[in-house]
């Protein structure tokens, strides 16, 4: 009988669970989508409940389509939207709180009141990260100091912390009943809190944030047996890998060795380049973060450029302005005219990420003309995509000290051929999509087949691995020099918006 491994992708917009054969083929797959609140301008919330029953329900999906028994699947790896913070009670299961989730604002004035001693990069030493609203730290204090009662709950040991991957994991072996409230060390590596040399939570961290150890989950290697499912979608399938999003991401295009990068194209884009062993401190504007822990191995460092908003963009399109209907019409509509007709537009919702960290920036369209319509604003919305990657990628070459030759891509938005191929002409060099774009699930599935044995090593993971698609550039200097500047300029302009 042959065997499967499956991976729980739990994402910003949906929770997906695929199942994967041997060749990292997809045999089944489900996906739900879950609510997106929005209770003040720049804060995000998901309801985990509702996440945890759309996780059970995509589980029984995707099994009743490849009509799979527990007994035919050898492992499970879960994969997560990273940051995402969550506090519930280990003895009722219920949460304090919605999940605040990695684009929410509310923790601005705490960015400021911390870089106030020491700067937007104090802790940039012990844990890769400059002080923003991204990360999960400043998340949960906020969390500690405004929910009544969680504070108290959390020093006794009942309230505890997780991302979505602890949360889920929490569940799936048992909740209330034993579950184990556990995370990774690529998950772990987002909170602010843990320190990236000792791989440990890092007490003065704890102490500054005023975060009590005990809420915290025990941090493990990516890929290694933590133990059974106990809920009845999978019973006692073994959880045997857990990767953030990204990071997952990475190992799925087999990026394992020093200079591999990859960046995937979903809510938002994430560029990680392998940077093997070796720790190194971006002086660009970007992050250093864990990209994986294989059993047995020493943790794998990676450099990564976040860039919040890309597919989101696109979704607020067609959701907010309600120009598109469905989110790969915006091709058709950007294909019905030549170029941007002068207009860029600057999605800093959320602020702007890498490289800039500029929390103040908010979202412009600059440009505008009467000769502006629909279309234009439509290619403005794909080109702010690639203009940010550009962006990205010049920072990771100036850290990395090494230029990229070419640019593996994953993701949602890789079907759009328009995008990818602005994407080669403004990056000036080759960008590469696998056969396989759901690498996310894939790495996640790689990580927990190579904890149980079902893949024996990284070669029969790289023998997976190969091209649909090589986008080149054929863009004239001249022009591309001519977009950049346009960028460039209306990307300063965003700066400084909030006050
Ligand atoms: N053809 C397309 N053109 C542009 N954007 C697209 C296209 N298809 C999907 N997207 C965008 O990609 C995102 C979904 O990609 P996905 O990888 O599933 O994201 P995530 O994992 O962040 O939820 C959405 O934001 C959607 O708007
Ligand atoms: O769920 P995604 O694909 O939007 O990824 C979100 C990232 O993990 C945020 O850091």
């Amino acid at each position: 009988m042959p065997t499967y491994v499956v991976a729980i992708d739990q994402g910003t917009t949906s929770t997906r669970c695929i199942v994967f054969d041997r060749q990292g083929q997809i045999v089944s797959l489900a996906q739900k989508e879950h609510k997106q609140i929005y209770p003040q301008p720049g804060w995000v919330e998901h309801d985990p409940e509702e996440i945890w029953r759309n996780t059970q329900e995509v589980i029984a999906l995707a099994r009743i389509k490849a009509k799979l028994a527990a007994h035919d699947i050898v492992a499970v790896g879960i994969t997560n939207q990273r940051e995402t913070t969550v506090v519930w009670n280990r003895r009722t299961g219920k949460p304090y709180y919605n999940a605040i989730v990695w684009q929410d604002m509310r923790t601005a004035d705490l960015v400021i009141e911390f870089a106030a001693t020491g700067g937007q990069d104090r802790f940039r030493p012990q844990t890769g990260l400059p002080l923003a609203t991204y990360f999960s730290g400043l998340k949960l204090k906020w969390l500690l100091d405004n929910v009544p009662g969680l504070r108290e709950d959390a020093e006794r040991g009942d309230a505890i912390f997780g991302n979505m991957d602890t949360f889920v994991v929490w569940h799936l072996t048992g909740g209330i009943d034993g579950g184990q409230h556990i995370t990774d060390v690529t998950n772990a590596s987002r909170t602010q809190l843990m320190n990236l040399r000792t791989l440990n939570w890092d007490d003065e961290l704890l102490d500054t944030f005023t975060v009590p150890r005990i809420m915290l989950p025990r941090i493990r290697p990516s890929s290694e047996v933590y133990g059974a499912v106990v809920s009845e979608v999978l019973p006692g399938v073994p959880i045997a890998g857990i990767l953030g999003d990204q990071q997952a991401a990475l190992v799925g295009q087999t990026c394992y060795e020093p200079g591999q990068a990859k960046n995937t194209y979903g809510t938002g884009c994430f560029l990680l380049m392998n940077t093997g062993t070796e720790l190194r401190e971006s002086t660009y504007g970007l992050l250093t973060t864990v990209a994986y822990q294989f059993q047995n191995e020493p943790v794998h460092y990676a450099l990564e450029g976040s860039v919040a908003i890309t597919g989101a963009l696109v979704q607020w399109l067609r959701d907010n302005l309600g120009i598109i209907k469905k989110s790969t019409d915006i091709e058709t509509l950007a294909r019905s005219v030549d170029d941007n007709g002068g207009a860029y537009f600057v999605p800093a919702f959320s602020g702007l990420y890498a490289p800039h960290w500029k929390a103040d920036a908010r979202g412009i369209i600059a440009g505008l003309t009467r000769f502006v319509n629909k279309g234009h604003l439509a290619r403005a919305v794909l080109e702010a995509t690639a203009y940010q990657t550009v962006d990205v990628v010049r920072a990771m070459e100036q850290d990395a000290g090494v230029s990229l030759k070419s640019l593996r891509v994953d993701g949602g938005m890789v079907g759009n051929s328009l995008l990818m191929q602005f994407q080669a002409d403004v990056l000036n060099g080759p960008v590469v999509c696998p056969r396989m774009t759901e690498t996310t699930a894939l790495g996640a599935a790689y990580a927990a087949g190579l904890a149980v044995g079902y893949w024996q090593n990284l070669d029969d993971l790289r023998q997976n691995w190969g091209v649909a698609r090589t986008y080149e550039s054929t863009m004239e200097d001249v022009q591309r020099k001519r977009l950049m500047r346009g960028w460039q300029k209306a990307i300063e302009r965003s700066f400084g918006w909030e006050e």
